[in-house]
Parts: structure tokens; C-alpha cells; sequence
């Protein structure tokens, strides 16, 4: 017997809850639900946490005490369905209302539901609300370094989302409407990725376009042998693999390397698999290249990860910059004489990029940045190369930003 499909608005709003509740977007658990339904009631999530602030100030003013948090999620997600993404109302409040009505604890929230929601549908100036800010601690450490109109850049291209990049194989194609973006390919946000033509067939992967400058700048060659550390889900480890390289793909966590063994296998390149911890696994030889790809807070994804402002504290960066500079210390010493190192971050703090290489060049005679002009970002004081959210990826773009990320070439010459 056909099973009643799950409502992409209810999964959505457990996924809004969950992460007011402290947890990160994709690994709140959903029940069953076909990989449409999934999609949308991701995209649905991601838009009410872009516009927490603004489903606010429209909502407060009706509600006489807050409702449980799954309702107000529900709430949210449909205000950002009605205001945002311009669904009809009587659609929208209708089914929200059906919804709580289905379900033995949030039953008696129906009716002040449907009034709710009926109310936030006139609202009248949604795209004249201030745009959702960072938490604070964060703002006031990325003000002192990008300025205060930096900063609101910034918060312009989280508001914006993300384009779907995509890092196409070589001698394979992007699919039709793909647009160039530094060495990837760019289509516009939404839908389904795995329906898309050469997703099957695995001629690429979905990997921001500045996600994709790491491997770019490692520039390995055929037969060289490089250890792509922290390496899962493997975005990076198979531009390394696709250029000819033998990689071997070291990452600690297993069910992210069941995702690179995934990834690897639909896109049919292959690599070395090593479960272990960088900082106590030595490799069996010296390397040509090493690509450290260093876990980090991840600010410069929040486009795409709207949650991680929610769940980021700044204890959390003091404990990954620690961690940074020791698997960067490690990964030093797998290299040969003379080899070379691209250490990147997904991160828009200096502690985790700047400042890490920075200091690293003081601690290793012999080290040195040799980084080279990339398509997109700028280059850096101490000789590497940052990617920014609101940078511009090219002279008309319309599509969004790119990722922020931070990278640097290192070679280690003998002293
Ligand atoms: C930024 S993600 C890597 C993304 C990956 N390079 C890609 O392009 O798809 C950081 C990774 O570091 C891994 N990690 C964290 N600490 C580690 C450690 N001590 N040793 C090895 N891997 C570690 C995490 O499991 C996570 O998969």
C-alpha cells in the first residue's frame, strides 16, 4: 500500500526547531520521505533561518505568548513561504493549520495558527526589514577586521543564498545552463541535485566555486603522491584523483569517508581510504604534496549553512585554531624535502587563516608562501589568499558570491 507522503512544510519546521534547540541542520534526524520532499522541506528551512530576525518582527505582535518551539517553527516557515518565496496564502495557512490539527501535541495551537498566519500574509514592507545579522561576538571579530560596511556585505550575500557549483571532471560536461565561475560551473539556486543530467553518470560533484581553488593551487601532476588530509566527504580529494594524482584520503570520521567512498564511486576515480586521526597517523612515506583542508568554524559557508550562527560559539574557534596549528605542525613533517603544502579554511575568521600561516612561517625555518594569483579573491599580508562571501564573481554577476575561504601555498625548503 502507498504510504501518505510526508509534508515537506512539517519537515521543515522540525528542521527549524532542531537547530533552535542547538543542533546543526544535517544531523537532525526526519522521518522517511521521498528525496523531493527532503529538498524542499530543506529549502524551506534554510529560508526561514536566513529570515529569523525578519519572521520575528511580523509575528510577535500576534502571538500573546510564545507557542511551543515546533509551533512557532511551523510559524516561521510559513511567513517565509508566504512573504519570501511568494506562495498564496490561503494554500499556505490552510495546510499549516491541517497539519497541527493531525498531530496530538501541537492540536490546540490550530486555531491561533490560522489566525496568526492570516495576519503575518498582510503584512505589508517584508523586503524593507533589516536584513538578518550575525550573532554578536561574531560581527564584532569580523568588523575589526572587514569594517562595518564589510560586515553588512557579508550579511547581504548570507541573506542572498547560495548558487548550486558545481566541479565538473575533466573531458566530462556541466550540465546545460551551467555558467563559468572561476574553474567551476554555476547554475541557478534550487531543485533536485541527483535529478540533474550527469549526477548518475558522475561527471560532478557539487563543491562551492571557492571551495574548489585548494586543489586548484596544489597543481598536482600525474603520478605525484599526495595525502589529502581531512579529507571527507572528498570535494577535494577527487579534483586531486581527477588530475592524475595517488592520493591517499585521510579523515577521522567514518561516516563522512562512507560519503567519500560514495562520491568516489559514482564519479569513478579513485584514492587510498585511511580512517584515522592526523595527529598521531604517520604515513608509510614522504609525500610530494600534502593538501590540509583544516576543520574549522566554517563562517564562510553560512550562505549555504544558515544554522551554523545558531550553533557556533566562540569556545568552539578558540579550540579549532589549537587544533589547526598542530595538524598543520604534523602535516609539515609528511612532506618531502622540498615538497609542497595548500593549507585552506572555509572560514572568514584571520585566527583560523591569516594568522595561522603567519605564525607558522615563525615557527618552521625553511617554510615559505609561494601563492599564486587565483580567479577569484584577493591576495594576503603574510603571502596567502582570501575568498570573501560578497566577492563579486565577475563584472555582471548576478548569481551570488562564492564561499569564504582561506588559503595558502607553502613550500618546505631544507635549511
Ligand atoms: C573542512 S572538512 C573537510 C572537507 C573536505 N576536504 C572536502 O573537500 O570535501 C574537515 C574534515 O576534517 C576531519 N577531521 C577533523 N579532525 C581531524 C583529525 N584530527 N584527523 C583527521 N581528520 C580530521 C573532519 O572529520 C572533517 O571531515
Amino acid at each position: 500500500m502507498p504510504q501518505p507522503q510526508a509534508d515537506p512544510r512539517q519537515l521543515a519546521a522540525l528542521l527549524v526547531a532542531g537547530v533552535v534547540e542547538g543542533g546543526m541542520l544535517s544531523e537532525i534526524p526526519l522521518p522517511q520521505a521521498e528525496p523531493a520532499v527532503r529538498a524542499r522541506a530543506q529549502r524551506l528551512a534554510l529560508t526561514a533561518l536566513r529570515n529569523f530576525a525578519r519572521t520575528e518582527t511580523v509575528l510577535k505582535p500576534w502571538l500573546r505568548r510564545e507557542p511551543q518551539p515546533e509551533v512557532m517553527a511551523a510559524l516561521r516557515v510559513g511567513t517565509v513561504e508566504m512573504l519570501e518565496l511568494g506562495a498564496p496564502p490561503h494554500g499556505v495557512v490552510n495546510a499549516t493549520v491541517k497539519a497541527l490539527r493531525a498531530s496530538r501535541e501541537f492540536g490546540a495551537a490550530a486555531g491561533m495558527a490560522n489566525a496568526v498566519l492570516r495576519r503575518a500574509s498582510e503584512f505589508e514592507g517584508w523586503a524593507e526589514l533589516p536584513q538578518q545579522k550575525l550573532p554578536g561576538w561574531l560581527r564584532r571579530r569580523l568588523r575589526a577586521v572587514y569594517g562595518e560596511e564589510g560586515v553588512q556585505a557579508i550579511e547581504t550575500a548570507h541573506q542572498a543564498g547560495a548558487a548550486l557549483d558545481l566541479t565538473v571532471k575533466p573531458g566530462a560536461s556541466a550540465p546545460e545552463g551551467a555558467e563559468p565561475v572561476g574553474g567551476s560551473w554555476r547554475l541557478p539556486l534550487g531543485g533536485q541535485v541527483s535529478a540533474l543530467p550527469g549526477f548518475a553518470t558522475g561527471d560532478w560533484w557539487v563543491q562551492d566555486a571557492a571551495a574548489a581553488l585548494p586543489a586548484t593551487l596544489l597543481a598536482v601532476q600525474p603520478g605525484e603522491t599526495v595525502l589529502d588530509l581531512c579529507a571527507a566527504p572528498g570535494g577535494k580529494t577527487m579534483q586531486l584523483a581527477a588530475a592524475g594524482a595517488q592520493v591517499t584520503a585521510l579523515d577521522l570520521s567514518e561516516p563522512r569517508l562512507t560519503r567519500l567512498r560514495e562520491n568516489l564511486a559514482r564519479t569513478g576515480l579513485s584514492a587510498e581510504i585511511v580512517c584515522a586521526d592526523a595527529l598521531h597517523w604517520t604515513p608509510p612515506a614522504l609525500v610530494d604534496a600534502v593538501l590540509l583542508d583544516a576543520p574549522c568554524s566554517a563562517t564562510g559557508t553560512i550562505r549555504r549553512h544558515p544554522d551554523l550562527p545558531f550553533v557556533r560559539k566562540p569556545a568552539d574557534v578558540e579550540e579549532l585554531t589549537k587544533l589547526q596549528a598542530d595538524l598543520l605542525d604534523r602535516a609539515l613533517g609528511f612532506l618531502k624535502p622540498g615538497g609542497r603544502l595548500v593549507y585552506c579554511t572555509c572560514s572568514l575568521l584571520p585566527d583560523e587563516g591569516e594568522a595561522q600561516i603567519a605564525a607558522a612561517l615563525t615557527r618552521h625555518p625553511g617554510l615559505r608562501t609561494d601563492t599564486p594569483a587565483l580567479p577569484l579573491g584577493r591576495a594576503t599580508a603574510e603571502g596567502g589568499w582570501r575568498t570573501r562571501p560578497d566577492d563579486k564573481t565577475g563584472p555582471d554577476d548576478q548569481s551570488g558570491g562564492i564561499d569564504g575561504f582561506y588559503m595558502a601555498l607553502l613550500r618546505h625548503d631544507p635549511v
